[in-house]
């Protein structure tokens, strides 16, 4: 799959899900060429796991790396930013975890460093990519479903409780809405496009977090949508699209690689798509992003920049409702 002029890939941050993404990398044939984490030990062991030729002590070495062409960032949401600043002015591009920042103004920080530089900058909203996200968009913008008129999401999952755990701590970008329910409400944006108005109910845990987080918004299409994000208890985890002429049931867990059915009003099944995959299938967005860069393009079509600014503007807005801010932000 890796030709001469692929590009190699940088790992910024090597935790939990950098580990995965580097196993889905591996899986799809792409080169990876060096992780940097802010302790030379945590980088050698990472390198050693997954033989990655470059294994650096720090973030600054590892932007500063001529093997690397694009950096994954994996850190906690609220280092992002600043993470992503550092590897665009070394002229990298990046391919930043969701959330993609804390806040609107940071993601328009990170876009204009992009667009200034000619750099890609792209969210890794991994579920936009997977084949059936795919025939989904391609089933509702046939008119396969009719008019849309409602969608629902819910991201649900039994997480630590512990305060200081990143899913908590304000200082780490805690809260359910941020680490789970954006998925919910990118997929919202994905469907139904912007949100005209929006309510929001939240439980704020010890720690100062949303813990659970329900939203309904009403969309320029006229349509609704809502969803549950929760860190306490693991629900369904299933999403519908639902038309005037038929509906979208996926399964669980809605926003990985999985199955679903195009279903008619008297319940009969029209279409069954079942996901056939390697891995856990996080590198579908970053062969969107090899296309992208082999084509000389520095957006994404499937979730372009402005849209990731967006739907952090949808989150901020989501998070004054429910009185939820960050250190710095009030
Ligand atoms: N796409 C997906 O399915 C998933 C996405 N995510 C996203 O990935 C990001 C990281 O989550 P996850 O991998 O679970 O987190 P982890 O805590 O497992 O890893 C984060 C890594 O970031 C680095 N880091 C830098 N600064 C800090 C800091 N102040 N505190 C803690 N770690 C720091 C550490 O690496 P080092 O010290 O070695 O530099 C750490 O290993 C989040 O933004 C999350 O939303 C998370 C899970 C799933
Ligand atoms: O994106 C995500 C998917 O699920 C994880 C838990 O397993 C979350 O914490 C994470 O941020």
């Amino acid at each position: 799959m890796n030709s001469p002029s692929s590009p190699r890939w940088g790992i910024l941050g090597p935790g939990g899900i950098a580990r995965a993404f580097t196993s889905d990398l591996r899986t799809a044939g792409l080169d990876v060429a060096a992780v940097g984490s802010r302790r030379r030990e945590t980088a050698e062991a990472f390198a050693a796991d997954f033989a990655i030729p470059h294994a650096h002590g720090s973030y600054e070495e590892l932007v500063a790396d001529p093997d690397v062409d694009i950096v994954y960032i994996a850190t906690p949401h609220p280092m992002h930013a600043a993470n992503a600043l550092l590897a665009l002015a070394a002229g990298k591009h990046v391919l930043v975890e969701k959330a993609f920042t804390l806040n609107a103004a940071e993601a328009l920080e990170v876009r204009d460093a992009a667009a200034e530089r000619g750099l890609l900058a792209m969210e890794a909203m991994w579920t936009r990519y997977l084949p059936h996200m795919v025939r989904i968009r391609e089933l509702v913008e046939s008119g396969a479903l009719g008019e849309v008129r409602a969608v629902t999401a819910d991201h649900t999952q039994l997480l630590p409780s512990d305060p200081a755990h990143r899913i908590n701590a304000l200082e780490l970008g805690g809260g359910a809405l941020l680490d789970l329910g954006v998925y919910p409400v990118s997929f919202a944006w994905d469907i139904l496009g912007e949100p005209l108005s929006i309510a929001a109910a939240a439980r704020i845990g010890d720690a100062g977090s949303d813990t659970e987080v329900a939203t309904i918004m009403t969309h320029a299409s006229g349509a609704l949508s809502t969803s549950i994000s929760a860190s306490r208890a693991a629900g369904p985890n299933t999403a519908t699209i639902i038309g005037t002429e038929a509906r979208i049931d996926i399964d669980s867990v809605w926003y990985t690689a999985t199955s679903f059915r195009l279903v008619s009003p008297d319940g009969t099944v029209i279409e069954e798509f079942r996901s056939d995959i390697d891995g856990r299938g996080m590198q579908y967005q970053a062969l969107a992003a090899e296309r992208y860069l082999a084509e000389g393009r520095t957006d994404s079509d499937v979730l372009p920049i402005d849209e990731t600014v967006a739907i952090m503007a949808t989150l901020d807005e989501i998070r004054d409702l429910v009185g939820v801010h960050y250190p710095g932000e009030e």
